[in-house]
């Protein structure tokens, strides 16, 4: 199987902190896997994320994304790949339409093109009739679903996705997952954080559980099923793995 994103090593200590937020994480994702990071707040899975996507520095370790290392390719890493962040990155007062023109044109697409993809976006996830509407008008799920836009228009060969479904109702949930199904039909790999585990079990076709900054478990999800005793779903595995404890850290 051909690999699409290799780490190793990977640790993050922010300043200031009494723990690692990743410590000597290796992990490898092949193409075309929708991968799922699962963990209890605070585990690092936004740190992993945000730390392959190029917005933060590792303290230590190395990864590669398509045989490209982090240290020497970060302008053809940053081409490839399509970032989907948990918090909005969208502009209030802005249309939809004009903040998708605004994401699609830092990637250097042609105007025409731009816009024809924006149509095509827009009218997929329901929006069409709301592209000149400004963004503070929308709700949740309907900026959710822009704010997913915002991070394909340049059609990414890796995705990531920093809890692409939380806080939106069942009705743009499904779209979410549909347009993200499509994608990886047509060769996208998909990394993605969640708490969704029922989600993420059927979604993902292999996940790892992160905790304290460590992989705890990776493997598909029957497999990981399977190897727990009396477990029915994802769910009970990752009880069963990381306990009941809260994980509360300020
Ligand atoms: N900018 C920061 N400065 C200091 N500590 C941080 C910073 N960002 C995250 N942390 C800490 O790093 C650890 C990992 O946080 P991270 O946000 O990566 O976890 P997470 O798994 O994404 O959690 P959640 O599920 O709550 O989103 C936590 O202890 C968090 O408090």
């Amino acid at each position: 199987m051909e690999e699409t994103i290799r780490i190793h090593q990977l640790s993050k200590h922010y300043r200031g902190s009494d723990r690692y937020a990743l410590k000597d994480l290796s992990l490898s994702i092949n193409r075309n896997e929708v991968f799922g990071l699962l963990g209890p707040n605070g585990a690092g899975k936004t740190t992993l994320i945000s730390i392959l996507c190029g917005m933060i520095a590792p303290t230590s370790g190395e990864w590669w994304l398509n045989g490209l290392s982090h240290r020497k390719n970060r302008r053809k890493i940053q081409q490839q790949i399509g970032i989907v962040p948990q918090e909005y990155a969208l502009y209030p007062t802005l249309s939809a339409e004009e903040n998708l023109y605004y994401f699609g044109s830092l990637y250097g697409l042609s105007s025409l093109d731009l816009r024809q993809r924006i149509r095509e976006g827009l009218h997929r996830v329901g929006l069409a009739d709301f592209a000149h509407k400004p963004i503070k008008t929308f709700s949740g799920g309907m900026q959710r679903r822009v704010n997913l836009l915002a991070g394909i228009l340049h059609r990414p060969n890796v995705l990531f996705l920093d809890e692409p479904t939380v806080g939106v109702d069942v009705q743009s949930k499904e779209v979410i997952m549909a347009l993200l199904h499509e994608l990886n039909a047509q060769g996208t790999t998909i990394i993605y954080s969640s708490h969704h585990l029922n989600e993420a079990q059927h979604f993902c076709t292999r996940i790892a559980i992160i905790d304290d900054g460590r992989i705890v478990v990776e493997g598909k999800p029957q497999q990981l099923i399977a190897s727990v005793a009396g477990a029915t779903s994802l769910e009970n595995v990752f009880i069963h793995l990381t306990g009941s404890q809260l994980r509360d850290y300020a």
